[in-house]
C-alpha cells in the first residue's frame, strides 16, 4: 500500500492543536487531512474555535462539526495549519495555487504560528518553477498584466473553462511563470508596487515550521526563524 504523505505532514501538524486554540485552517489537498484530523479530534472532545481560508475549507469543516467563526469575530488566531505550491529552506513560500492565497495570507498573518505542510515534491531550492499565483482586481485586468510583464514573467490569467477564474473575493488570478525567483522578498516589494495587485503567493517570513511528509514514510521538519 503506498503511503499518502500529504496525509502524513498533515496529521503530524494537528499534533501541535491544543484545547482552547483558535486555528486557521488552510485550503488545498494536504490541507484537506489536517482538516479531517482535526474533525477526528474535535468529535473526540477537543475544544477549538476554527476560521476558514476558502468556501471549500469551511464547507469540509461544517460537515466535521468543527466550530468555525468570522474572521471579523476574533483579534487573532493561534496556529494556521495551510499547504504550499513550494517553499525553500528559509520557509519562503509560494502559494495559491488553489486560488485562495489571499485569505490564506491574512489568516497566516494574524497568526502567533503558521505550520507549512507538504509532501516533498514541494521542497526546491529556488522558488519559481510553479507559476507565482498574483490575484488582481477585475477592473484593471489588461494593465495589470502587462505591468506583471514587465517584472520578467509570462502572466496567464487564470481559467474556469472558457471562463476568466473568480476567487472566493470576486477577483482574478494572474499565474505568473518566472522559472526561477532570484529573491523572493524583491520581487514581493515590486508586486506590492503596482495599483491593480491585490496580493501575492510570495509567503516570507509568515511559516515558522514546515512539516513535510515523504515517500520513503518518514517526516522532515524544517524550523523557521521562530521556533514553534
Ligand atoms: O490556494 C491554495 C493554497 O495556497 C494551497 O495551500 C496550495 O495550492 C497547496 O495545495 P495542495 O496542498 O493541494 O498542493
Amino acid at each position: 500500500m503506498s503511503i499518502n504523505v500529504k496525509q502524513l505532514a498533515a496529521e503530524k501538524a494537528v499534533e501541535y492543536v491544543q484545547d482552547g486554540m483558535k486555528v486557521g485552517l488552510g485550503t488545498g489537498s494536504t490541507a484537506y487531512w489536517a482538516i479531517r484530523k482535526l474533525g477526528e479530534r474535535v468529535s473526540e472532545g477537543l475544544k477549538i474555535t476554527a476560521v476558514a481560508t476558502s468556501q471549500a475549507s469551511e464547507d469540509q469543516a461544517r460537515e466535521l462539526g468543527i466550530p468555525l467563526v468570522a474572521f471579523g469575530d476574533i483579534d487573532s488566531l493561534d496556529l494556521t495549519i495551510d499547504g504550499a505550491d513550494e517553499l525553500d529552506s528559509k520557509l519562503q513560500l509560494i502559494k495559491g495555487g488553489g486560488g485562495a492565497l489571499l485569505r490564506e495570507k491574512i489568516v497566516a498573518s494574524n497568526s502567533t504560528r503558521m505550520i507549512v505542510v507538504a509532501d516533498e515534491s514541494k521542497s526546491v531550492a529556488t522558488l519559481g518553477k510553479f507559476p507565482l499565483p498574483v490575484e488582481i482586481v477585475p477592473f484593471a485586468r489588461e494593465w495589470t498584466v502587462a505591468e506583471l510583464a514587465t517584472l520578467g514573467c509570462e502572466p496567464v490569467l487564470r481559467k474556469n473553462g472558457d471562463e476568466l477564474y473568480k476567487t472566493d473575493n470576486g477577483n482574478y488570478i494572474a499565474d505568473c511563470h518566472f522559472v526561477a525567483i532570484d529573491s523572493a522578498s524583491d520581487l514581493a516589494l515590486k508586486l506590492q508596487g503596482i495599483p491593480g495587485v491585490v496580493e501575492h503567493g510570495l509567503f516570507i517570513g509568515i511559516a515558522d515550521l514546515a512539516i513535510i511528509g515523504k515517500n520513503d514514510g518518514s517526516i522532515e521538519i524544517i524550523e523557521g526563524v521562530r521556533s514553534i
